[in-house]
């Protein structure tokens, strides 16, 4: 028996630790786990100036040791693993990654860097949970990382040299071991040591506790912990849902969670729920001092009633460009904003009220200011900004959206109503004014930018030599894909009214040469040819039928060995993911299309000659698909 309850989850799984790190093995045997070690294949190598941060590094190599143990174990041994978890800690001085030096020279170079000074140590973490499904692997990767900081002191040369010969720093990031003889280097530690020593475990079982007990805000929510709360309560966290259900709904927070969109993995939960309703009349107060109702509320239900005024709020503000507004600056008052931005000042101040109730900005008395994921993800200019995306919705979606009544009762996308007249299909309605056509391909750029990194890594490609993104729009996924795999050049085809707009989305020159723009309609059109095909986002917007007229025309054109890689939101099977069915009821009241399945997309592949369907579910929007055609 483990004394935690979370990792009491894993004791009937078979738990998988993908690392040869013997510390890593130490601290979670420590805490009682059950795990098999297979020590991860995966090469270190990744191109370290492709991330904006380490600890991007970090997590993405740890997501790769994970992947290539869960895939080996499940194709060579025949055995698929429920959890597979992966880490890799590296150390970060001066904007340099430091990983386990290669000799003594190395290590003192690292050493030397340390020397006297403050650096940070970054764990990335992947948790993997696989399932096989006709014999298919599937997965749902959860990733986090945590940071320490440390400070060495001032060491002698002698001093550093005397450590290097003692052996120690080889194997270990940064060239020290704090837990043994490095710990005489270091002045202090703010953080977790044993995110130090390789593994984060109180971050880990925070994380664990997310993915297994949801909080619930439908006991009463009056005490946040930090740390994991005790067994008999921790049961009332699942509010009576099955853990199944919630698993992939919260994988989806929990993500946005690492992109810093949501808050941090503590926990909100009622101590003692059964105290809530064997209270006399006078109310429980939650921390905030608000009164607690003493009648069991249906709380996912009136978040659900509300979450169209939430969407909207955030849909304003951006349009209104109250982000852009806020970037680098400190706290500015309501007033202030109000007169840049041209609307009232109560207007306003309601607004910014509730983006701050909604953790979207923070409020001090000096004012408002954007939060960090605001400024990477809502200002029109942030590194992954969504505001494309954003102002489409409230443009377009949300439009189409009043007419989903419409559209449930006939079956059909609902277009003309909401925009007063009937085109031939989707794109006829996109590209018909520029504005549109420009507010289509920047929403389009947005969520291919976002989900491009782990569209691209979802599956090695490296054997391939050309691709070709059919509807590959402003060629976001293209240019991800060249800057990894430096042998790969790919075509980007798409309708001349899409190749003519590109120029605003492309970025700064480096590897551009290798991404090629050709116009044509993909189901008129000769293709070009390629090893792979890349359809992103594409085959959704279609009917059975039309997906059989392209995915024909794609295996004529395909020689034996060729591949396509397909990137969807894919349904599960017992259709339980919010996510994409709510993207199907999108598709439903502006396309033909729908969100399918693994299965479906596995047959329509199949029809066409295109067989070894292999399914990644990322953990990002898109999901992976890769099958090769014999
Ligand atoms: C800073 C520091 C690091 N380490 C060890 O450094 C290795 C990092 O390398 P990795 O690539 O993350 O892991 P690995 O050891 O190569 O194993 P694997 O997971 O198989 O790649 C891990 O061992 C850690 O404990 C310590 O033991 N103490 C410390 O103070």
């Amino acid at each position: 028996m483990v004394l935690h309850p979370v990792l009491g989850k894993l004791v009937s799984k078979r738990v998988v630790l993908a690392s040869a790190s013997p510390r890593r093995q130490e601290i979670l045997t420590n805490v009682g786990l059950r795990f098999e070690v297979v020590p991860s294949w995966f090469k270190e190598t990744l191109e370290k100036s492709y991330f904006a941060a380490p600890y991007e590094y970090a997590v993405e190599t740890a997501k790769q040791k994970a992947l290539e143990v869960a895939n080996r174990m499940h194709v060579k041994h025949l055995r698929t693993p429920d959890v597979v978890i992966g880490a890799d800690t590296i150390v970060s001085v001066d904007e340099q990654i430091l990983e386990k030096p290669v000799d003594k020279q190395d290590a003192y170079r690292m050493l030397s860097r340390l020397n006297g000074k403050e650096h940070s140590v970054f764990t990335g973490v992947a948790i993997i949970h696989c399932s096989s499904k006709d014999n298919q692997l599937e997965m749902e990767v959860t990733d986090f990382y945590e940071e320490t900081k440390v400070k060495f002191s001032d060491l002698s040369e002698d001093l550093l040299w005397e450590y290097i010969h003692s052996g120690e720093p080889m194997d270990k990031a940064g060239g020290y071991g704090i837990q043994a003889l490095g710990g005489m280097l270091v002045e202090y530690v703010h953080g977790d040591f044993l995110n130090v020593m390789g593994f984060p475990l109180n971050h880990f079982c925070k994380k664990l506790a997310e993915l297994y007990y949801p909080p619930s805000k439908h006991n009463v929510q009056h005490k946040k912990y930090d740390s994991i709360p005790s067994v008999d309560t921790f049961e009332n966290l699942s509010d009576g849902e099955s853990e199944s259900s919630n698993f992939t709904e919260h994988k989806g927070a929990s993500n946005s969670d690492s992109s810093g969109m949501c808050s941090s993995g503590s926990i909100y939960y009622s101590e003692n729920s059964s105290s809530v309703r064997t209270g006399f009349m006078v109310p429980l107060e939650n921390q905030n001092g608000v009164p607690e109702s003493a009648t069991k509320l249906p709380s996912k239900i009136l978040e659900l009633m509300d979450g169209f005024r939430a969407s909207k709020a955030l849909f304003v503000a951006s349009k209104l460009k109250m982000f852009d507004h806020l970037k680098n600056k400190g706290p500015v008052k309501a007033v202030d904003i109000a007169n840049e931005v041209g609307t009232s000042v109560c207007g306003t101040e309601r607004l910014l009220d509730a983006c701050a109730a909604l953790g979207l900005l923070e409020k001090t008395p000096q004012g408002y200011s954007n939060t960090d994921s605001t400024n990477t993800y809502l200002t029109s200019d942030g590194e992954y900004s969504l505001h494309g995306y954003i102002i489409h919705s409230n443009d377009h979606l949300w439009p189409l959206f009043t007419y989903l009544e419409s559209a449930v009762k006939e079956g059909s996308r609902q277009n003309h109503r909401a925009f007063g007249k009937k085109a031939e299909d989707l794109f006829k309605d996109y590209y018909h004014s520029q504005e549109v056509k420009q507010r289509f391909m920047a929403a389009m750029h947005s969520i291919a930018h976002l989900t491009a990194r782990d569209v691209a890594t979802a599956f090695d490609l490296s054997r391939f030599k050309s691709a070709c993104d059919l509807g590959g729009c402003t060629g976001a996924l293209a240019h991800e894909l060249v800057q990894i795999y430096p042998n790969l050049k790919v075509t980007v085809f798409d309708l001349p009214e899409v190749i003519a707009n590109t120029s605003y989305f492309q970025p700064p020159a480096q590897h551009t040469a290798r991404v090629t723009f050709v116009s044509g309609d993909f189901f008129k059109d000769n293709l070009p040819e390629a090893d792979l095909y890349i359809l992103s986002r594409v085959l959704h917007d279609w009917s059975d039928e039309k997906i059989h007229v392209l995915l024909s025309k794609i295996s004529a054109v395909c020689k034996p060995g060729c591949e396509i890689l397909l990137a969807e939101m894919v349904l599960d099977d017992e259709k339980k993911r919010s996510t994409a069915l709510l993207q199907s009821l999108n598709m439903l009241v502006q396309t033909e299309g729908k969100e399918r399945s693994g299965s479906e997309y596995r047959a329509l592949l199949q029809q066409h000659g295109f067989t070894n369907v292999k399914i990644r579910v990322t953990g990002n929007l898109l999901d992976v698909i890769l099958c090769i055609k014999t």
